[in-house]
C-alpha cells in the first residue's frame, strides 16, 4: 500500500481518529460535507477532522469518470438535490447561475493550487485553514447565485485577506502556486484518493487501524456511517 495513503500527521494525539476530508471548492457536496462534519465536533469527540485539498478534476480523469452535469437528467436532479438538502441541513447556499458553463471551461485550479500552497505554510493549523475555507466555500455558493471567479488571482488573494491572513503570507502562498511542488502536491493529493478507489467528491477517510486500508466514503449523505467507524453512539446532527 502506498505510504501516502497511512501517512502520519504532524501533530497527532493517539485518543482521536483522524478524518480527513479531501475537498475542491468547486464541489458543491463538499460544501455540505465540510459544514455537516465541522459540525459534528462536538457531538464526535473522538474525531480529529483534518481537510487535505485536492482537485476534483485529477480525481476524474485518473478514475476515468465525468461530471453528473455531463448527463442531463444526473445534472437536473443533482440542482433539485442540493436546493433540498441545503434547504434542510440549513446552510445558505445557491448553484452559481452559471455553475456548469464556470465549473467546465474556468474551474478551481487556481484557488486549488493557493490553498494547497497555505496549507503548507501553516501546517496542521486547522482552525485557519477552515476558515478560509469557509469563506472559500460561501464566496462560491451565495445564496444570490453571483459566485467568486476562482480562478482569478485578484480575487484569490481579495478573499484570503478577508479571511485573516496576513499579506506577506498570501504572498507567499501566491508565488507557492505555480510552483511545481505545489502542482504535484495538489496532484499527489488526488492520488490518494483514487489510490483508495475514489472517483468524486467529497471523500472522507477515516483513519483507523481496524481495516487494511483506512476506509474512504463517498459522498456527504453518509455521516451515519462515520460516525459508526468512529465508535460514536450519538447520531449526527443533520439540522
Ligand atoms: N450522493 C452524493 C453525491 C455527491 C456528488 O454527486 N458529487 C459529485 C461532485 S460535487 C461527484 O463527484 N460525482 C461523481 C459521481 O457521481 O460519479 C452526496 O449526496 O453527497
Amino acid at each position: 500500500m502506498s505510504n501516502l495513503i497511512r501517512r502520519s500527521f504532524s501533530t497527532s494525539s493517539s485518543a482521536k481518529t483522524k478524518v480527513e476530508l479531501f475537498y475542491d471548492i468547486i464541489s458543491p457536496f463538499t460544501y455540505i460535507q465540510f459544514e455537516l462534519l465541522t459540525r459534528q465536533r462536538k457531538q464526535w469527540p473522538s474525531m480529529d477532522l483534518r481537510f487535505t485539498p485536492t482537485t476534483i478534476v485529477s480525481i476524474m480523469s485518473k478514475s476515468e469518470n465525468m461530471p453528473p452535469m455531463m448527463v442531463p437528467a444526473k445534472g437536473k436532479y443533482m440542482m433539485k438535490d442540493l436546493q433540498r438538502i441545503s434547504q434542510f441541513h440549513k446552510i445558505p447556499f445557491k448553484i452559481p447561475n452559471d455553475f456548469p458553463q464556470f465549473a467546465l471551461e474556468l474551474g478551481s485550479m487556481k484557488t486549488q493550487r493557493f490553498l494547497c500552497a497555505v496549507h503548507e505554510q501553516i501546517g496542521d493549523d486547522v482552525s485557519r485553514q477552515e476558515q478560509l475555507i469557509r469563506l472559500f466555500f460561501q464566496k462560491f455558493f451565495t445564496p444570490t447565485g453571483e459566485r467568486i471567479n476562482l480562478a482569478d488571482v485578484d480575487t484569490i488573494r481579495s478573499v484570503a485577506t478577508e479571511a485573516g491572513l496576513e499579506s506577506d503570507f498570501v504572498q507567499k502562498a501566491i508565488d507557492g502556486m505555480t510552483t511545481d511542488v505545489i502542482k504535484k502536491k495538489l496532484i499527489a493529493n488526488s492520488d490518494i484518493v483514487t489510490e483508495l478507489g475514489g472517483f468524486g467528491l467529497p471523500v472522507t477517510v477515516v483513519h483507523t487501524d481496524k481495516e487494511p486500508k483506512p476506509p474512504m466514503i463517498f459522498g456527504s449523505d453518509r455521516l451515519h456511517l462515520i460516525g459508526d467507524m468512529l465508535g460514536e453512539s450519538k447520531p449526527p446532527v443533520l439540522n
